[in-house]
């Protein structure tokens, strides 16, 4: 079976010119269906570029980038968006728009799924909401919630539609430890009930173990490290 992420000699360069600087060498990865894979790494390393590359946000220059059987070198920008509607992105900076409720942010990321009724997306969001603990704060304006809480909600909008794919970059960073290890157990849960493929750049050591895999990005080289333990 074809791989959810098959990377083959994967090269990325940014700048012009003279300017011109290699940040992604020559990268090869395979992540399953179902996997929760950690990459960490050095700041700069290019890890970032990586995730961007994978969740079609950015486009593969040189090499193979295969993503939901979508090759995504030369890939149209209907066949990026494509990719886009089946993947959740959480960020470290949460991104929530703040006039909005946590039931209204969570509720934008289904705007895209036409065939829903309002009864429909009424009660996934809120489903959503309370699988990562917050029924009792629906209505709730991201400046009345935690930091921890502000997070939740972004995985709620990461995770309603049912990607394939999950994205996180950095998302404990901004967490005390207890919330920072319940928001990883909870992408966990989530992922594991929906099947779907979980990729986390993290500098976070407290959260190693809830990957089946780490890999390490060192100045735009990828290795598979020794430490993956099974969750
Ligand atoms: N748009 C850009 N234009 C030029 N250079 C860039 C651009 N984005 C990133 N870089 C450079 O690419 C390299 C890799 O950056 P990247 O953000 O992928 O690293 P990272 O491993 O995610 O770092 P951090 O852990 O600090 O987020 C860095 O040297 C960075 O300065």
């Amino acid at each position: 079976m074809e791989p959810v992420i098959h990377i083959q000699g994967l090269n990325h360069y940014f700048g012009q010119g003279q300017l011109r600087k290699q940040i992604l060498f020559d990268l090869h990865a395979r992540i399953e269906a179902g996997e929760i894979v950690i990459m960490t790494g050095p700041s700069g390393s290019g890890k970032t570029t990586l995730l961007t590359l994978i969740g079609a946000l950015r486009s593969a220059q040189e090499g193979s980038l295969r993503v939901l059987g979508q090759e995504l070198r030369h890939a149209t920008k209907e066949q990026l968006i494509q990719i886009r509607r089946q993947t959740g992105y959480i960020f470290q900076a949460h991104n929530l728009l703040h006039a909005l409720t946590a039931r209204q942010n969570v509720q934008m990321a289904l705007d895209l799924q036409p065939h829903l009724s309002q009864q429909e997306v009424r009660e996934r969001v809120d489903a959503m909401l309370c699988a990562v603990g917050l029924g009792k704060h629906l209505d709730y304006y991201p400046h009345e919630l935690s930091g921890g809480q502000k997070q939740r909600v972004a995985i709620a909008r990461a995770l309603v539609g049912h990607p394939k794919i999950v994205l996180a970059d950095e998302p404990t960073a901004a967490l005390d430890k207890k919330s920072g290890r319940d928001v990883v157990e909870i992408m966990r849960t989530l992922a594991r009930e929906q099947g779907c493929t979980i990729l986390i750049v993290t500098h976070d050591n407290r959260i190693l173990d809830v990957a089946d895999r780490i890999i390490h990005m060192e100045d735009g080289h990828l290795s598979e490290t020794t430490l993956g333990i099974s969750a």
